[in-house]
């Protein structure tokens, strides 16, 4: 794992706002001890839930996006370092590994510009060469037995995280994901919108559940492609739920879950499902955070949970003043994660 850049205990120190009386997740968190393998301390430590930060946009700018998600794990880390440790989550429960080191990749493609053929390449191969380090630090953390929470990123990330739980496990995996896009776009070389099609197609992914898609972003040939793919790729779309109210949320719910537990899944998120949350293809229109949150909470509680991935949030894009907003939405839905998780794997 050498394209990881530690979190240490100091850098854990310098995000933490310790008020006396309290006890922030920060001062409970477990980190990486300096001079210590990663892997095999992964192996060794208590901690159930991993922590992994992938600061890109380059999946995101070779799908004609526009850039920013680099900037969610700054952002999520320290909302996440100052979540009071009490008795309905525990900080102790999380090792801190740290971030990919993408900050060379992220200076080559300042310049890129993806109306040229040659620079969109160029992007999608610095996309696979992110899939191969994002799948060996997926991989190594599930064989050591823990759960990893992968804070992107763009959505291009999802296939990583896939391809490395499948490896792990020895098997394809399934996923759910809560989004307004399908991303499983043409295989035209690898970005953000087509993790999913690259995955299955590669053989890693078994069968995928889309909740939430939205109607007028999907393409008629994505719809063809699913409708007969049936036994392996379902969705249900945002617009029947919340606006013709033709189907019920929670049943929702329910259908996808019968359709991904039936193996280890992913669950994955991309935060431009929520309404004004800044990302690259933002919206007005969509689920809120609370129905979010259930969703997390429902899927998180299922012994097949195999990963939790939040993409695409990017505070860059959003109010300067408060740019605190998304890392503080995606520390609700990390713990969410983790109280649902520890209810069938209570400590
Ligand atoms: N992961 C997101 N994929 C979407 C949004 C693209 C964008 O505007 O960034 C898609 O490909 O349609």
């Amino acid at each position: 794992m050498e394209n990881l850049i530690i979190f240490t205990v100091n850098d854990l120190a310098k995000v933490t706002n310790h008020r006396s009386g309290e006890i922030k997740f920060g001062e409970k968190m477990l980190t990486i001890p300096k001079g210590t393998d990663p892997a095999a301390f992964l192996k060794t430590s208590d901690a159930k839930y991993v922590l992994f930060g992938i600061p890109e946009d380059i999946g995101v700018r070779a799908n004609y996006g526009r850039p920013g998600a680099a900037s969610a794990w700054k952002s999520a880390i320290g909302s996440i370092a100052n979540i009071q440790h009490n008795r309905f989550c525990k900080g102790s429960q999380i090792l801190v590994l740290g971030q990919l080191d993408v900050r060379q990749e992220m200076e080559d493609v300042e310049d890129l510009d993806f109306n040229k053929f040659d620079d969109r390449v160029k992007l999608s191969q610095l996309v696979e060469k992110i899939d191969k380090e994002v799948s060996h630090i997926i991989f190594n953390i599930i064989k050591s037995g823990k759960t990893p929470i992968i804070i992107g990123g763009g959505h291009n990330n999802a296939y990583g995280n896939i391809k490395g739980t499948a490896l792990a496990k020895g098997k394809p995996v399934n996923a759910v994901n809560f989004d307004a896009h399908s991303d499983f776009r043409i295989l035209e070389g690898r970005h953000s919108g087509n993790a999913f099609s690259y995955a299955f197609e590669e053989g890693f992914l078994k069968k995928y559940f889309i909740f939430g898609l939205h109607e007028n972003y999907t393409s008629k040939s994505v719809l063809d492609i699913i409708k007969k793919t049936d036994d392996r790729v379902r969705y249900t779309t945002y617009d029947s739920i919340k606006i013709r109210k033709e189907k019920d949320f929670i049943q929702e719910l329910v259908n996808a879950s019968d359709f991904v537990q039936t193996d280890c899944y992913g669950i994955e998120i991309d935060l431009d499902a929520i309404p004004n949350i800044p990302s690259s293809a933002m919206t007005l229109s969509g689920f809120s955070v609370e129905e979010l949150r259930q969703f997390v909470t429902f899927f998180g509680k299922n012994k097949n949970a195999a990963y939790l991935h939040i993409s695409e949030g990017a505070p860059d894009l959003g109010d300067e003043k408060n740019s605190h907003l998304i890392g503080k939405l995606i520390g609700y839905l990390v713990t969410d994660f983790i109280k649902a998780n520890n209810s069938i794997y209570p400590s």
